[in-house]
């Protein structure tokens, strides 16, 4: 069959012609099985992963009365200055055990208003070239530099097929607030081992989130890969340990006490945990990252005070304040400044110490 230029079709030729119109390559990826066996996690580091996600769930569920924190850049971009960050970041991590447990944000994905970089596991070298093998190598190698200096880690998933690569190193994971409504994010978190989060929605609905909590503690079945990169029919068990995110919305912010006494309450009312997790970022900072400082400020004032429904705090924080403008195929990552977001605007060192300060000694206080 061929068509013409008008677009209609005439009969001869190949019966394939309707399919892949508008796709211009595959190229096959190593199967999750192959990457696994080439970076093991090995039998320590599996402990301390599952130690982790016990650790979570226990605060999560009112048991460990520590706050969980997590805290890093927006996204991962340059895996050597992350390095540092974690290095810095597993030093108070330590320091403040007794009564923060600090997780680090390892974003490898980003979801896009519109369009742009979209993480290292989709273009790690940073120039539009999209070497997805290289990304998720990149990405599995920093989860285990990170994992080797004892800081647990946090990421968000964004695709159905990359966690089968990296989520057996991943302690709490994410479902960022443009994906909480979608039933194949619901039903991957449904088979995921560790305690994920559900943002609110863009536009500030929380109901969207609650849903997605009833929906992935449900058993699930839906197309995914196994480990050999076949297709298949993948049954799951349900998440019990779906929770709340609130990040504020295009309404404005949701962290005030009553905002957050009201999401709680509902997720009460639907039979799901009511403890949840404040972003002080996205728009509960109307991503000014000075701003986020103001808001943990003010959560740790409630913490002290004797808040029980703020389970966790999330923040976006790298080795510089701000972020720079990048976009692949335009700007050099040669000449992007170390330390410093490509994405979402992020805390710098210095506020981030004081602020895992406040938070710790909150904690001290008020739990
Ligand atoms: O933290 C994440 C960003 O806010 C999200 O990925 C959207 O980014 P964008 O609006 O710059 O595309
Ligand atoms: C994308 C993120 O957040 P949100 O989904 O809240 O915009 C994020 O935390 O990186």
């Amino acid at each position: 069959m061929t068509v013409t230029e008008r677009g209609t079709a005439t009969a001869e030729g190949s019966s394939h012609s309707t399919n892949n119109v508008r796709v211009s390559q595959f190229s096959p990826l190593p199967t999750p099985g192959e990457i696994l066996a080439e970076m093991p996690a090995g039998d320590v580091l599996e402990y301390r992963i599952e130690r982790a996600r016990q650790e979570i769930r226990a605060i999560l569920d009112g048991v460990d009365r520590r706050l969980l924190v997590v805290v890093g850049p927006c996204s991962i971009h340059d895996v050597d200055a992350g390095r540092e960050y974690a290095a810095r970041l597993a030093e108070l991590a330590e320091k403040h055990r007794e009564h923060l447990l600090i997780v680090m944000r390892t974003y490898f994905e980003k979801p896009r208003t519109t369009v742009g970089w979209k993480g290292l596991i989709n273009d790690p070298e940073l120039d539009g070239s999209h070497n997805i093998a290289a990304g998720l190598r990149a990405a599995r190698q920093f989860l285990l530099d990170v994992g080797e200096l004892g800081l647990p880690t946090a990421t968000e998933f964004l695709e159905p097929i990359s966690p089968q690569y990296v989520a057996d190193l991943v302690s709490w994971g994410a479902i960022g607030a443009r994906t909480t409504e979608s039933q194949i994010h619901r039903q991957l978190v449904s088979g995921l081992s560790m305690p994920v989060g559900f943002k609110n929605g863009t536009d500030g609905g929380v109901q969207v989130a609650i849903d997605a909590c009833q929906a992935s503690a449900a058993p699930q079945a839906f197309l995914g890969i196994d480990d050999d990169g076949r297709a298949s029919l993948v049954a799951t068990r349900g998440n019990q340990d779906a929770h709340l995110i609130l990040r504020g919305g295009s309404d404005g912010p949701n962290y005030s006490e009553q905002a957050v006494g009201a999401a709680s309450a509902k997720m009460a009312a639907a039979g799901a945990n009511p403890r949840v997790v404040v972003d002080a970022s996205h728009a509960n900072s109307g991503k000014d990252h000075e701003r986020q400082s103001v808001v943990i400020g003010e959560l740790a004032e409630r913490i002290a005070a004797g808040d029980t429904e703020i389970a966790g705090l999330m923040a976006e924080s790298f080795l510089e304040p701000g972020a720079q403008k990048f976009t692949p195929g335009q700007d050099d990552a040669a000449d992007l400044v170390r330390g410093q977001s490509i994405t979402d605007k992020c805390m710098g060192w210095g506020p981030t110490e004081d602020a895992l300060q406040l938070l710790a000694d909150a904690v001290a206080r008020g739990r």
